[in-house]
């Protein structure tokens, strides 16, 4: 289950997301209608809908009494005729659709373009988060906030607030109503039928929780499906496509046992209903019978009082239904301002275009940098790591895996800032740096290149995307990808990703070179492929990576140890420090070294 709520304010909100209705609670849920105001005209035109169509309905009860007080003849005034108080019904209902038609309409675009704009508020937050964020978050509780949370805003901006103040309307007038009719009859029923009614509601709630269970279950089918489908490869070549099925089946039996449970309960509600509160009903019937037989009201009076009746138990019955919406939308609320409040990365949204960022010359220096990932503060992964750079230089990092030499690079990002000493560009320390211009300086070309589903030209444009048709083309020839691009029918407009081709390691790979080609950029950062490419492609890849890394301060993290002898400087990273330090020759002629240890077994591995 993904977890709920974000820091300490939302801690009140129970497992299922629901907030208790306090007064502070509800202050802070009404923030999300400043969403609303650039609409407030037509959300008033749609309240006004909203009232008219509340107070016409009330008037359905009363005329359906008058018009069996005109068929006993016992009526006077503007009453008498059958035809026109059944005329006046329909003039009742007729209205009611209409306004509720308006109600609608109005309510909706209010409703839906004040949630796009939350969408689009939460989106543009998410993106512009630090990496910390999303570390401490599962991908899909990061969604829910935008899809699930802002759905039942939704409802609540236009479903429930519409009944929430229909049902009150109804409850208040019906009493009234009843009350001006017969007090003797108004307390007969106040004393029963609301008690059957909170009966039934508590019994709903029941209902609902098992079906919740049920669901849960169901959802947990839903997730072995997902896994084994996704992973299909994997259930074939362990041949566990029985195992699998085994799997889903016991969870789909244990899913269908709560769903009997739960129709056991349905069942008896259903019961519950019928007998309880239609003898409820009976009850009134009975008792203003027994008025009528004396002469207490009129026949047609008993008729309103029981039509008006069933509407008041309806609206307590929606009320108690409500009263979870309005909770569930508070939480959902607060989740959503959650976010909104959060600190976003200090980038620099006036520049629009990588032309506006000024270019740095490219020293990098590293002074007692110390450091630890805020999820996991109790292991030091970087302690003391301490080197420089010269524009145009190259380094290389390496080291077993897990020593700490991609957070040495992510740190040069600022995905993270460092704990302890600091990291300069230029000699001015990162921290004071514009985010934009640091990160609008460095190039990436990650060890796993993931491009986006879309054309080729747009993957490689992602580095600039206001490069020409000249510029991409010519990025793509200096990666040696333009020739494997020209072989497709459809050239750079080939697709790619998950409905187009497949491209190869090496293929995705010198992708992501003309995209850092088309950056430009004063600071690469190569981080290798641990898989080794067939030799062909490789020494195509080295070609383009050699012909990216020309004039610019490079860091690599190298994985295969060929492919960096000709760099300036090489750091041996281990157990987060620099253990050596040193051209390839240099520390290859320490035999006691880590480098030594490191080249052999690969030389042996080879
Ligand atoms: N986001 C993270 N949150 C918490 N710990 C992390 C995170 N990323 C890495 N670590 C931990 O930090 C340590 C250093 O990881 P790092 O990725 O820098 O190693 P590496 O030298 O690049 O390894 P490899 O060569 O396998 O890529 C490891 O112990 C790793 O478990």
């Amino acid at each position: 289950m993904a977890k709920r709520g974000f820091g300490s304010s939302g801690g009140e909100q129970d497992k299922e997301g629901r907030k208790k209705i306090t007064k502070e609670s509800f202050r802070r849920g009404l923030k999300i209608f400043s969403y609303v105001l650039p609409y407030k005209y037509k959300f008033i035109v749609g309240l006004v809908f909203l009232v008219l169509s509340s107070l016409t309905f009330m008037a359905f009860p009363y005329l359906v009494g008058k018009l069996f007080d005109s068929s006993a003849g016992n009526t006077s005034g503007l009453f008498q005729d059958i035809n026109m108080i059944a005329m006046g019904l329909f003039a009742v209902i007729l209205l009611q659709g209409i306004f509720s038609f308006f109600r609608v309409y109005f309510f909706a675009q209010v409703s839906e373009n004040a949630v796009a704009n939350i969408r689009r508020d939460l989106y543009s937050k998410f993106v512009q988060l630090p990496i910390s964020f999303f570390e401490k978050r599962r991908v899909g509780e990061i969604t829910s906030r935008i899809t699930t949370d802002v759905a039942q805003v939704q409802d609540a901006m236009s479903i429930t607030l519409a009944e929430l103040f229909r049902q009150t309307t109804t409850l208040i007038v019906g009493v009234i109503i009843i009350m001006w009719t017969s007090i003797k009859l108004s307390l007969f029923m106040l004393a029963t039928f609301p008690v059957l009614v909170a009966l039934a509601l508590v019994f709903g709630r029941k209902i609902k929780m098992l079906s919740k269970k049920t669901q849960d279950e169901l959802a947990n089918t839903n997730v072995i499906v997902e896994e084994t489908l996704q992973a299909i490869n994997t259930v074939k070549a362990f041949t566990n496509e029985m195992f699998e099925v085994g799997r889903y089946q016991s969870t789909l039996s244990k899913a269908v046992k709560t769903a009997i449970a739960g129709a056991y309960y349905r069942g008896a509600f259903i019961t519950f209903i019928i007998v309880g509160l239609f003898g409820g009903i009976i009850l009134v019937i009975w008792y203003g019978a027994t008025l009528v037989a004396n002469g207490d009201i009129e026949q047609g009076d008993l008729v309103s009082f029981v039509l008006y009746t069933v509407f008041i138990g309806a609206s307590v019955g929606g009320l108690g239904d409500l009263y979870g919406k309005v909770q569930a939308a508070l939480g959902a609320t607060e989740r959503i301002l959650e976010i909104l409040q959060e600190q976003e990365e200090p980038t620099d949204k006036s520049i629009k275009a990588l032309s506006e960022i000024p270019r740095v010359k490219g020293d990098i220096s590293y002074q007692n940098v110390a450091f630890s990932y805020p999820t996991r503060q109790d292991i030091q992964v970087l302690r003391d790591i301490n080197f420089s750079v010269r524009a145009g230089e190259k380094v290389a990092l390496v080291g077993p895996s897990g020593s700490g030499k991609s957070t040495i690079i992510q740190l040069l990002m600022r995905y993270y800032d460092v704990l302890g000493g600091s990291i300069t560009v230029d000699g001015k320390d990162i921290r004071n740096m514009n985010l934009t211009e640091l990160r609008g300086n460095i190039g990436v070309v990650p060890q796993e290149v993931l491009l986006f589903g879309g054309t080729i030209r747009e993957n490689i444009a992602y580095g600039r995307p206001e490069a020409t048709e000249a510029e991409i083309i010519e990025a793509a020839q200096k990666a040696n990808a333009y020739d494997f691009i020209k072989t497709f029918p459809e050239g750079f407009d080939t697709l790619v990703g998950e409905r187009g081709i497949k491209l190869s390691g090496g293929q995705r790979q010198r992708v992501a070179i003309a995209r850092a080609i088309l950056k430009n950029p004063a600071i690469l950062i190569l981080d290798e492929a641990t898989s080794a490419l067939d030799s062909e492609s490789e020494s195509l890849v080295q070609q383009a990576m050699d012909e990216l890394m020309k004039g610019r301060t490079t860091i690599v993290i190298a994985h295969r140890l060929a492919t960096i002898r000709k760099v300036d400087k090489i750091l041996v990273i281990e157990n987060g420090e620099i253990v050596e330090e040193g051209s390839h020759e240099q520390l290859s002629l320490n035999p006691e070294g880590m480098y030594a240890n490191l080249l052999r077994l690969q030389f042996e591995l080879s």
